[in-house]
């Protein structure tokens, strides 16, 4: 099985690139926006621990129904860097016990492919287990003008916070195996999805070869082992500057 991480910065565009997958080509999604919600309902091991570290920090940390004010410990992490670090150590283990339960679950179930949609793919270094990955960009006008149009009550204060703690999108694009350019219409951004499900999608023959258990994991070992080589390199070429050559490869 084909694992292919999707991220991007926030409101680039990956749960729309992320439903179209599911709903045109019949891929599953992992979402881990959506595990880092279920990780953190009233009674979760990360919840209480949220709640004991931030309760004295943030005024209405919870709702009334007890489930925790997402808006106030966001706009709290966002221009906290430090806290943001404690929030991601409490919430990350879960999460990621959960994506690979997932992906257990998606193999076993014969799938030739399967999307992990994960804002902080590289941060969390998720792509080691991706046999691809795939990030999409917009311009950052364009990327607040859109989180503004979804959510208006946000300020630009906050959406500037949040993009800033992020990685660059350079860093992503030079990370990423293929890009997503989401400046313009759905309609351009859907043929590029088009193209990319084209190039990557394995054959039934690979994907039935894998199922042989040797196969699937020289095939496990060898993405994740390339993966830690290039990692290796990408930091000997960055302190020679040598990345900035390798810019611009890859959109779909
Ligand atoms: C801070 C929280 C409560 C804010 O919740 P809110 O409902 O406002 O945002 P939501 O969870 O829908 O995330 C929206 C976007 O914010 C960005 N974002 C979320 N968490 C982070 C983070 N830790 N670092 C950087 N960006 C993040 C992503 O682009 C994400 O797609 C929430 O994002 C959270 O618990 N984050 C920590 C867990 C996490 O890292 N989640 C990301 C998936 S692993
Ligand atoms: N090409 C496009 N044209 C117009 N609107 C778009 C386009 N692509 C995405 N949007 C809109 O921009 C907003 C952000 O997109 P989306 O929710 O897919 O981003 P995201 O990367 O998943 O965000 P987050 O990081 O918050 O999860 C949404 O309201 C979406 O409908």
């Amino acid at each position: 099985m084909l694992v292919v991480g999707l991220t991007g910065g926030i409101g680039c565009g990956k749960s729309t690139v992320s439903k179209r997958l599911a709903e045109n080509h019949d891929i599953p999604v992992i979402d881990a926006d959506k595990i880092a919600r279920e990780v953190v309902e009233p009674g979760q091991d990360a919840y209480n621990k949220i709640v004991k570290y931030f309760t004295d920090k943030i005024d209405y940390l919870l709702l009334d129904d007890g489930h925790l004010n997402r808006a106030e410990l966001g706009k709290w992490v966002f221009s906290h860097p430090n806290d943001l670090k404690i929030l991601n150590n409490i919430t990350h283990p879960a999460v990621r016990y959960s994506i690979f339960k997932n992906m257990g679950y998606y193999y076993v179930k014969g799938y030739r492919l399967v999307i992990l949609d994960v804002p902080l793919l590289f941060e969390a270094k998720l792509d080691m287990f991706c046999g691809v990955t795939i990030s999409v960009i917009c311009e950052r006008d364009i990327q607040i003008e859109r989180l503004k149009i979804r959510n208006p009550v946000m300020t630009t204060e906050e959406i500037e916070n949040r993009i800033n703690s992020q990685m660059s999108m350079d860093e992503r694009v030079k990370k990423s195996d293929y890009i997503l350019q989401n400046n313009g219409t759905l309609t351009e951004l859907y043929e590029q999805i088009n193209n990319v499900v084209m190039k990557i999608k394995p054959s039934l023959m690979r994907t039935s070869i894998e199922y042989f258990p040797l196969f699937g994991l020289v095939s496990a070992t060898a993405i994740v082992l390339s993966k830690v080589i290039y990692a290796k390199f990408d930091a000997n070429f960055s302190e020679s500057g040598e990345n900035d050559k390798k810019k611009g490869k890859k959109v779909a």
